[in-house]
């Protein structure tokens, strides 16, 4: 976090989510290893950060489970927060009272409208998931998928068609490296099934 210079603020904003996410997410565990729910959204933060993406998209990387995860609400990240960090929070956020489709395609469909900084938070968040199911499914194979609400056919389709529309709507001036990182991963995913 070093190399953020301009000032007391970006340290102080990126340093804040990062807390608030470790605290939110304490005894939480990632579905395919016994490492804590924290690492997934410290990789998301890091990926945007690599990405040159700005403080307030860091620190919603951080932050982009808290909500659909933990007992934290949408008004607490805009009180501690602010307006920017919270919108890209609920750009990221599935409403879980939906069953699995309805609230995959609503994701797969926000694509079209998302800003530029929403779909770098999605685009980062499924590049980590992606990599997670393709660095376990060398030790656990096909048993894996039993750890989702859907198996492989429908958890391939729902990165397919992230893809497929990060694709499309990707404005001809905006940086790719997190889109082409994802689609190679994507590539391998679909080797799998
Ligand atoms: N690949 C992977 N995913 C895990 C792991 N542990 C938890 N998850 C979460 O599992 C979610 C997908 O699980 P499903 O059973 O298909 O669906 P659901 O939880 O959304 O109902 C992903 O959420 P998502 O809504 O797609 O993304 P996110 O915004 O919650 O991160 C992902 O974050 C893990 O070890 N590996």
């Amino acid at each position: 976090m070093q190399k953020f210079d301009g000032g007391r603020w970006e340290l102080h904003l990126i340093q804040k989510a990062r807390d608030f996410a470790f605290t939110a997410h304490l005894g939480q565990k990632r579905r395919l290893s016994d490492e804590p729910y924290f690492v997934h959204a410290e990789n998301v933060a890091r990926l945007l950060e690599e990405s040159g993406l700005s403080k307030e998209c860091i620190a919603a990387g951080y932050l982009h489970d808290v909500v659909e995860d933990t007992p934290i609400t949408m008004d607490e990240i805009t009180n501690v927060f602010g307006d920017k960090v919270s919108m890209l929070v609920k750009a990221n956020t599935e409403d879980k009272s939906l069953n699995w489709e309805a609230r995959k395609l609503h994701t797969i469909n926000s694509i079209k409208t998302a800003s530029f900084e929403e779909k770098a938070l999605i685009t980062a968040d499924k590049l980590d998931n992606a990599s997670s199911l393709l660095k376990h499914h060398e030790r656990l194979g096909d048993e894996m998928w039993s750890s989702f609400k859907r198996g492989k056919a429908q958890q391939v389709w729902y990165y397919q068609q992230i893809g497929e529309q990060l694709e499309k709507y990707r404005k001809h001036d905006e940086p790719s490296d997190l889109l082409e990182e994802f689609l190679k991963v994507l590539a391998k995913l679909k080797k799998l099934s």
